[in-house]
């Protein structure tokens, strides 16, 4: 399909090209030389004004033509089919049109109040909806997370955000200023960690952080400081003086991430700041988000991975087909969609009874006392169960499982709720893959 787009604008453009060159009428004096030739009568002095004349009006015909062609390929490029947008879908959730309804309603003379507000953020590429119509505020001191599988739309959002790519309708705020409009005041409150770490191989991390804290606009000793700082506290220190060709993956995203960090700008832009990081040098990166936010900057996060965002963002949103479909804190999030505990109880060795008797025990206990707990794994003496009933009391289950303990061979047992990560499970199924 991206082959055959790209193919029209050219056929287009070249037809109109010759149509152009064939029917444009030439000038009298051309005409004139053109008849003479015919006629094999013309001097010589006239063949080279003719040459010239000729000369003139094909170029003056081939910058028409050529003037058509890449206004004909633009209007193909930049023109977006858009499909009529449902007004909101009637299936929203109630915490994204809360959010929703709270960022609409925020009018222009308040919007500088607010670090970053997002008013129908929509972005088509061709007729591909990408971003559909999210509103969303970001507080001073938030970590606000985007989660989504790949193709969700977590990038576009933030390539929106910072003007590398056009936004297709609504519009952004930050610090009051519109995106659309005023991109380059937006820049100057925003520090930007890619997806891909945009740097310079051939400078050192010293050098990069130098580089960019000058294009911030910041003074050279406040830059030599907090570069200092932030490599130490993301743990690079000790690769600052080598060219960025010999960092590893890891050390490259940790510097793309000093870059955001370093202009004590109010947001920063996080995406997936921690992909390839081992976990040691991950806890590094999670506090000096902590310390970001705590200094009262808002931050922007994409990641993989919900240990992380369990671990840093105030709220989150899991993103779905370019829409929002839940927000809030991780733990209103597991609160209003958990479906369930997971019970895992380990068996302890004893001599009185073969171990599969005792095993019966516990699961005649386990199956009398819960509602339609199931049986997920058993392995070794470790039992593994879903228990569906999610209205049930910690301390009830706790209090069960006490009581097991002094009736049944256990060892150890735990209850777990469900994990961000199987509702995150939940919502990314519908994920479309067609577009990825
Ligand atoms: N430059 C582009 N041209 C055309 N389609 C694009 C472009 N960039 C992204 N897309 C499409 O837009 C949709 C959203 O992509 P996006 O990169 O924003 O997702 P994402 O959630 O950031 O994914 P990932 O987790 O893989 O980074 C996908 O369907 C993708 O194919």
């Amino acid at each position: 399909m991206a082959t055959a787009q790209a193919w029209i604008p050219s056929i287009l453009g070249y037809a109109l090209m010759f149509h152009l060159y064939y029917t444009l009428p030439a000038s009298n004096s051309s005409y004139k030389y053109l008849r003479t030739r015919r006629h094999q009568t013309f001097p010589i002095h006239a063949t080279v004004l003719y040459r010239t004349e000729q000369a003139r009006e094909t170029r003056l015909k081939f910058l028409i033509c050529a003037i058509a062609s890449a206004w004909a390929k633009s209007w193909m490029f930049n023109r977006e089919v858009k499909p009529a947008l449902s007004e909101e879908p009637s299936d929203e959730d109630e915490d994204v049109k809360d959010e929703t309804r709270h960022a609409e309603s925020i009018d222009l003379s308040s919007l500088r109040k607010h670090n970053l507000v997002a008013k129908k953020l929509t972005k088509y590429y061709g007729k591909n909806l990408a971003v559909n119509q999210i509103s969303f505020t970001v507080a001073d001191d938030e970590c606000f997370g985007l989660l989504g599988v790949n193709g969700a739309g977590k990038t576009s959002t933030f390539k929106m955000l910072m003007g590398d790519e056009t936004i297709s309708s609504g519009d952004a705020y930050v610090q009051g200023h519109s995106v659309k409009t005023h991109i380059r005041r937006v820049h100057e409150h925003i520090g930007y960690c890619p997806q891909f770490d945009a740097i310079f191989e051939e400078l050192t991390g010293r050098e990069t952080l130098q580089l960019f804290g000058l294009l911030r606009g910041l003074r050279r000793e406040l830059i030599t400081a907090r570069a200092l700082i932030l490599a130490d506290k993301l743990g690079f220190i000790e690769h600052l003086d080598k060219q960025v060709f010999q960092y590893s993956g890891g050390n490259k995203r940790k510097l793309s991430t000093a870059i955001a960090l370093l202009g004590s700008t109010r947001l920063v832009f996080l995406d997936e700041p921690t992909t390839g990081v081992d976990p040691a040098a991950k806890r590094q990166v999670w506090r000096a988000v902590r310390r970001t936010t705590r200094a009262g900057r808002g931050v922007v996060l994409t990641s993989h991975s919900m240990e992380e965002c369990e671990a840093l963002c105030s709220r989150l949103t899991i993103m779905v087909n370019g829409r929002f479909h839940c927000l809030g804190t991780p733990q209103h999030l597991k609160n209003k969609f958990s479906e369930g505990f997971t019970l895992t109880i380990k068996m302890s060795v004893s001599e009185s009874a073969p171990m599969s008797e005792q095993v019966d025990v516990v699961k005649d206990y386990v199956t009398s006392n819960f509602q339609e707990p199931k049986l997920m794994e058993e392995y070794q003496g470790l039992l593994t169960y879903y228990l569906p009933d999610s209205t049930m009391a910690w301390s009830q289950m706790f209090a069960i499982m006490e009581r097991a303990r002094r009736v049944c061979s256990i060892e150890d047992y735990s209850i777990a709720q469900t994990t961000l990560e199987q509702i995150f499970l939940q919502f990314t199924k519908y994920q479309r893959t067609d577009n990825i």
